[in-house]
């Protein structure tokens, strides 16, 4: 794979241009260089390459216009953007518009390898993520596009934010993906989680920022606070719209400030945390009914990821299905090595209202309950298999509503089986609970072959 990359670098300074290609020079790696944004952006029509570096201040034309250039020739190509005025705003503003990433000059040529190879490794694992190879993500594991796309976000902006802000349903891993930010962060300190949705009110602040001995009734010592448990690495504050528009306050100003004042306490202290908060609610509404402040939702939403719902990425279903079933399976230590068709048919036209957290209660139970080798629909939840009849709702088409035919179903549950079985008749068959004859004299008769 590696002998077809290539790279284009435009830097108006030839001294740099020459240090950069000689830098990132390696067996497989092709390097084109423009010291012009002009020929440049040619060189990029002309061979497509996986990733362009360029400066940020040039005559004629700035970086970020060479960006959207790139941008509209081809998304798919990564941008590294240079820049001797490096701040954390500007490298968020230039990711938001499309950049890879944005060093500080001169470039540190060790960094410069480091953030070239896990581009090109990102690429390259997109693409085998699309071909089905790989689909794992920091614990996170998916194959949509929706969900790739985000994890590509993550890893673009992780080593630059300071505060960042994530809105998804509930149980849709928002909790995963704060903690897949501080793990491409490359922070030395820790993760800390606070659920805003836990804390009594009084206590708020005394948990973020510490207390002095004395400040209130029970102070009997100085306690550190959340702020300080984190310093050099991140503070994850999930549901933070349940957070008191007082400690708000005194939480915008502890980012912006990077200082924090414990309760009763006289001296501010410097720390240096990156937030990550998490909310399901709209917090435009909250800001519209006066529950949260405009000005701190600013500033957390500079940058924004948003965690689809399971319903919207249907592909993942299947996948996430076999991920919990391994887990649980090892966890209770049966031999239950996969799903039925039929079983995995149900899971894919629920709507799960409660997403992968519903799912995995799902198939937790169901591996309990599971005599055999594979989960067949008897171990799923009444209303996952029958919901038409529980809810009264209309039957669909998705396999076993009224709508289908029998040989449509059974067309259905063939080819998913052989897609589960990767095409392997003997295993397909194994999972369909019919001999292997029968269901090549099946997959003959549905065109399947
Ligand atoms: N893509 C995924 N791959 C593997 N496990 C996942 C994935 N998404 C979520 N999970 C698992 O599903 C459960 C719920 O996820 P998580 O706690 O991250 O959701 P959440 O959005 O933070 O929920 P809440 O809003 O209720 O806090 C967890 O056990 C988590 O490990």
């Amino acid at each position: 794979m590696i002998d077809s990359v290539s790279i284009v670098v435009i830097d108006d300074n030839l001294g740099s241009l020459e240090l950069l290609s000689a830098a990132l020079a390696r067996p497989g790696l092709e390097i084109f260089t423009a010291s012009n944004p002009v020929d440049g952006i040619e060189l990029v029509k002309q061979h497509r390459p996986r990733l362009v570096l360029t400066d940020l201040v040039m005559p004629g034309m700035s970086g970020l216009e060479v960006l959207d250039h790139v941008v509209a020739f081809d998304p798919a190509i990564d941008a590294i953007l240079m820049t001797a005025h490096y701040t954390t705003e500007t490298a968020v503003a230039a990711i938001r518009a499309g950049a890879a990433d944005y060093l500080q000059k001169p470039v540190k040529l060790s960094l410069l390898r480091e953030r070239v190879s896990a581009l090109i490794d990102s690429a390259a694992r997109r693409q085998r993520a699309h071909s089905g190879a790989e689909m794992e993500f920091e614990g996170l594991v998916a194959r949509s596009d929706k969900m790739w796309e985000l994890f590509a976000m993550i890893e673009r902006v992780a080593p630059h934010f300071r505060s960042i802000l994530i809105k998804g349903p509930t149980g849709a891993g928002k909790d995963l993906i704060a903690q897949a930010l501080h793990l491409r962060g490359g922070l030395k300190g820790r993760f800390v989680v606070l659920n805003c949705s836990a804390v009594v009110e009084t206590l708020f602040e005394s948990e973020l920022f510490g207390h002095v001995k004395g400040a209130f009734t029970g102070a009997d010592r100085d306690k550190a606070g959340l702020f300080d448990l984190a310093n050099g690495g991140t503070l994850f504050l999930d549901e933070i719209g349940d957070m008191p528009m007082a400690t708000q306050a005194k939480l915008l100003r502890a980012i912006q400030n990077q200082e924090v004042m414990p309760v009763g306490g006289l001296t501010p202290k410097r720390v240096n945390v990156r937030i990550v908060a998490a909310t399901h609610k709209d917090l435009k509404s909250a800001i519209a009914e006066g529950k949260f402040r405009e000005d701190l939702y600013y500033r957390l939403a500079m940058v924004e990821l948003a965690v689809p719902s399971l319903r919207d990425r249907p592909e993942d279903i299947a996948l996430l299905a076999r991920h919990f079933m391994r887990k649980f399976a090892h966890e209770f230590a049966k031999p239950i090595d996969g799903l039925t068709p039929r079983a995995t048919l149900v899971l894919e036209r629920h709507s799960w209202p409660g997403n992968v957290r519903e799912l995995e209660h799902v198939i937790g139970r169901a591996c309990m309950l599971t005599e055999g080798h594979l989960i067949d629909v008897d171990s799923l939840p009444d209303h996952l298999v029958q919901p038409e009849r529980l809810n009264g709702a209309a039957p669909d088409d998705c396999g076993f509503g009224t709508t289908l035919t029998l040989e449509e179903q059974e067309k259905r549950l063939v080819t998913q089986a052989m897609k589960e079985a990767d095409g392997n008749q003997s295993e397909a068959a194994r999972r369909l609970g019919i001999g292997r004859d029968a269901l090549r004299y099946k997959l003959k008769r549905y065109d399947l072959l």
